[in-house]
């Protein structure tokens, strides 16, 4: 973030196009955090165990893991992509409302400021920074990075009212949802990060299926806190 922020003090009064940066930032910390490498060096490491694949043909297995290296470069690229993509779309969008809302751009950088005057803000208090969690809510609330997911039915089930039977695909749209005006009331399209100032139990009025940008139960997503700080 720092030498993204560096580059940006070169642009001063000019536009920048933020997706791009974000792009660039987004890649760069999932490389280094989940591989250890620059964006580059991680990609490399990625061609090359494929490309043992497709070489030798092997279908290596780890001892003890029951998992072939296909299985690793998927997960590899799984993990780039989870990690990556929802990321830089979140930043793009929260920027963007901010741009919108100048008051609560003004309430957010009043917050940093308060808690980290001009030092670099440190991951131990990022917690602590309130006002922009609840702007980081409404912007997942509104414009959701992943806008649904899909669940297999293996066998009949009940699910309330509803008898859903085997061999069903059924789709969870996130989107749908989270601007549902019987759940989030007339304003559901507006911007209101005010909705999160207790939690996200009293915005959903404890109906907690009703706010669900990283999914929900045992599949949700790993990233949840590593995607928000
Ligand atoms: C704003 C950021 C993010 C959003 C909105 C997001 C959203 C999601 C959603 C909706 C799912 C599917 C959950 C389900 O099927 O119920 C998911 C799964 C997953 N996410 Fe994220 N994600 C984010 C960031 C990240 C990050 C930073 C990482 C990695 C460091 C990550 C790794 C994963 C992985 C590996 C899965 C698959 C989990 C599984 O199938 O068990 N995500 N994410």
């Amino acid at each position: 973030a720092e030498t993204m922020l560096g580059r940006w003090k070169n642009h001063v009064g000019q536009e920048i196009e933020v997706f791009q940066e974000f792009r660039l930032l987004t890649a760069e910390v999932i490389s280094r955090t989940a591989f250890g490498s620059s964006y580059l060096q991680g990609f490399e490491m990625l061609m090359k165990l494929s490309s043992l694949l497709v070489n030798f043909d092997l279908k290596l297995k780890l001892p003890g893991i029951r998992i072939s290296i296909d299985d690793i470069v998927d997960e590899c690229k799984s993990f780039y992509f989870a990690g990556q993509e929802t990321v830089n779309t979140l930043l793009s969008w929260t920027v963007f409302l901010l741009a919108l809302h100048n008051d609560w751009q003004e309430e957010a950088r009043k917050e940093v400021l308060q808690l980290f005057g001009k030092e670099t803000p440190n991951p131990n208090d990022l917690s602590k920074l309130k006002t922009m969690s609840m702007i980081i809510n409404e912007s997942l609330r509104l414009y959701s990075p992943i806008l649904y997911v899909t669940r297999s039915i293996e066998r009949t089930v009940r699910l309330g009212k509803l008898i859903v039977p085997a061999d069903v695909e059924l789709i969870i749209p996130f989107l749908a949802i989270q601007h549902d005006l019987q759940f989030w009331g007339q304003d559901a399209h507006l911007f209101k990060p005010d909705r999160f100032s207790e939690g996200v139990a009293k915005a959903t009025n404890n109906n907690m299926a009703t706010f669900i940008p990283f999914g929900m139960g045992p599949r949700n997503c790993v990233g949840l806190h590593f995607g928000t700080t």
